[in-house]
């Protein structure tokens, strides 16, 4: 059965590894264009909500998930096994380390890069296909920044936007809103030939 991105945060087996939350993880399946087929790298994959979301929703296609530390790779197997997903595998190296022998990808979604953003764009230029989608998120104005400063140049096609979400939170018979991190979120796709701003 095909799967309905959107699974709610509290589904989650979760530590205290930041998670990319549902609202914002539905923009970045949407610009990740994933499809049933897709192959996809997950930089920074924390507790892996993002490589499960994807690996849901490409069940003929594959994930690979990135991440550095072990809390993380612990949380983002349990998750697997949770979710009943094989077509994913994980990675524990710090990127670039650990992309060196992928395939050709559809897609790659970078969530964290510990300063080594330009280092891991370089590889996902290399291995992304013509008209892949590079998706890149940042909760710093700093790496907002720098996600910029990184494409220019560089044959992608992008644009951006910052998500700022407010949930319902109840409060008696009353709703009041409750504030995630504003996110910045840059939506690449690899173009023949030079940089144009979309
Ligand atoms: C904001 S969290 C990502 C959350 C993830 N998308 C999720 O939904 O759980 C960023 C993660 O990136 C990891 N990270 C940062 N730089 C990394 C790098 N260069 N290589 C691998 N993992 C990295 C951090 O350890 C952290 O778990």
């Amino acid at each position: 059965m095909r799967h309905f991105f959107g699974i709610r945060d509290e589904e989650f087996i979760r530590g205290d590894v930041p998670m990319t939350k549902q609202e914002i993880r539905m923009a970045v399946m949407n610009e990740a264009r994933v499809d049933e087929d897709s192959v996809i790298l997950d930089v920074g994959a924390g507790t892996g909500s993002i490589s499960i979301e994807a690996a849901l929703g490409a069940p003929k296609g594959h994930v690979y998930a990135i991440e550095r530390f072990d809390k993380g790779i612990e949380l983002i197997q349990q998750n697997m096994e949770k979710f009943n997903v094989s077509n994913m595998t994980v990675i524990k190296a710090k990127a670039p380390e650990g992309m060196e022998d992928l395939p050709e990808l559809d897609a790659v979604i970078i969530g964290g890069s510990a300063g080594q953003l330009g280092n891991i764009i370089d590889e996902a230029q290399r291995l992304l296909k013509i008209g892949g989608r590079l998706v890149v998120t940042a909760v710093t104005m700093e790496t907002g920044s720098a996600i910029l400063k990184e494409l220019k140049g560089r044959p992608f096609e992008y644009h951006g936007y910052q998500m700022a979400i407010n949930r319902y939170r109840k409060a008696g018979p009353y709703h009041l809103l409750d504030p995630l991190s504003p996110i910045f979120i840059v939506s690449a796709t690899k173009v023949q030939g030079e940089e144009t701003i979309g």
